[in-house]
């Protein structure tokens, strides 16, 4: 378990980190997603402390990393592996050697490192590319080496940085896949900081906000995007796609099941009222699909309205 507590951290007195609290569980994906310059390097750094901290506590498995001497750092930086958006391997050495490189470092015996680089290379998806240089490789092959050199020491701990930032769609899902895989199969905790709320949807069971250094919303990915918060409208852009016409705008959240999908025929049946479509949408949570619609409905009619869909435990939003 990774718990954070009332972290603060700043640069030459100015402060990027503000009273960060954050508790994440063994076993969990949680994701960090804010824009850029909101601090979310930089408290990674602090998670593998590579970055000391001000003051608050960051806690792994019970132990302060700020108590840490450097032999103690050296053996946690062991058990937290970090990927990164431009996946740095040695150009000169072949993917069998990029893979193998730490365990050499800690001078593992040759046939335990040909043993776990095969397998390393079977999980990644690439035991075929083992003799060639990072050069012969696409983006999404390089990363899949760097994911394999991560877990080599067998790490507890995964952070990713970017990792898919400069990959394509296609690619995104299938490294965001590998990742879930690996937290599956392997049990490894992954920390993953993205500028996009599309990657945090796809794999993290948990996300927090960041916001110039604090953070402003966090919890359960679906519990986050159903009760959207202002702060989460300003960074995905969307606190001005509701045109302004007459009436007043409703976003209304689907959810799998029966109820949400029937939910506008028969409230204009029961209510006997006229409204306008403004736009909708459905997007993947992991394995779950959750939509939105945003409805124009008549001044006259609102409170009746509001009233149905609380009554019917149909989750809303008010835009007026
Ligand atoms: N080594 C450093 N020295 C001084 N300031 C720094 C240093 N590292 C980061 N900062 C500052 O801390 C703030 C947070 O930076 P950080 O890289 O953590 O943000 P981020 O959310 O990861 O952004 P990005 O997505 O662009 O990487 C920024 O204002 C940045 O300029």
């Amino acid at each position: 378990m990774i718990e954070i507590t009332n972290l603060q951290k700043s640069f030459g007195g100015i402060e990027v980190l503000k009273n960060i609290n954050i508790t994440i569980q063994d076993g969990e994906i949680y994701g960090l997603v804010g824009k850029s310059g909101a601090g979310k390097s930089t408290l990674l750094r602090c998670i593998n402390g590579l970055e000391t901290y001000s003051s608050g506590s960051i806690k792994t498995n019970g132990v302060e990393l700020n108590s840490l001497d450097k032999k103690g750092l050296r053996n946690f930086r062991k058990e937290v592996a970090m990927i990164f958006q431009h996946f740095p391997l040695l150009g000169r050495k072949t993917v069998y050697d990029n893979i193998s490189f730490p365990m050499k470092c800690w001078k593992y015996d040759k046939n335990a490192i040909d043993k776990r680089v095969r397998e390393l290379a079977e999980i990644v998806g690439i035991s075929d590319k083992l003799k060639q240089k990072p050069s012969t490789l696409s983006g999404g092959q390089k990363q899949r080496v760097a994911i394999a050199r991560a877990l080599s020491m067998n790490p507890k701990i995964l952070l990713s940085d970017e990792a898919t930032s400069a990959l394509d769609p296609k690619t995104t899902t299938a490294i965001l896949q590998l990742l879930r895989e690996i937290n599956e199969k392997l049990g490894i905790t992954i920390v993953v900081v993205s500028h996009q709320m599309e990657v945090i949807r796809q794999v993290c069971q948990k996300v927090s906000l960041l916001e110039n250094g604090h953070i402003v919303t966090s919890g359960k990915v679906d519990e986050v995007f159903l009760n959207v918060s202002k702060e989460l409208h300003k960074f995905l852009g969307t606190e001005e796609m509701f045109p302004s016409i007459d009436g007043v705008n409703l976003q209304i959240m689907l959810l799998e099941n029966d109820d949400s999908k029937q939910v506008l025929s028969r409230l204009a049946r029961t209510l006997d009222v006229d409204f306008s479509i403004l736009g909708g949408k459905v997007e993947r949570y992991r394995d779950k699909h959750l939509g939105s619609l945003i409805i124009n409905f008549q001044k006259e009619d609102i409170s009746k309205v509001k009233e149905y869909l609380t009554d019917k435990q149909i989750v809303w939003h008010s835009f007026e």
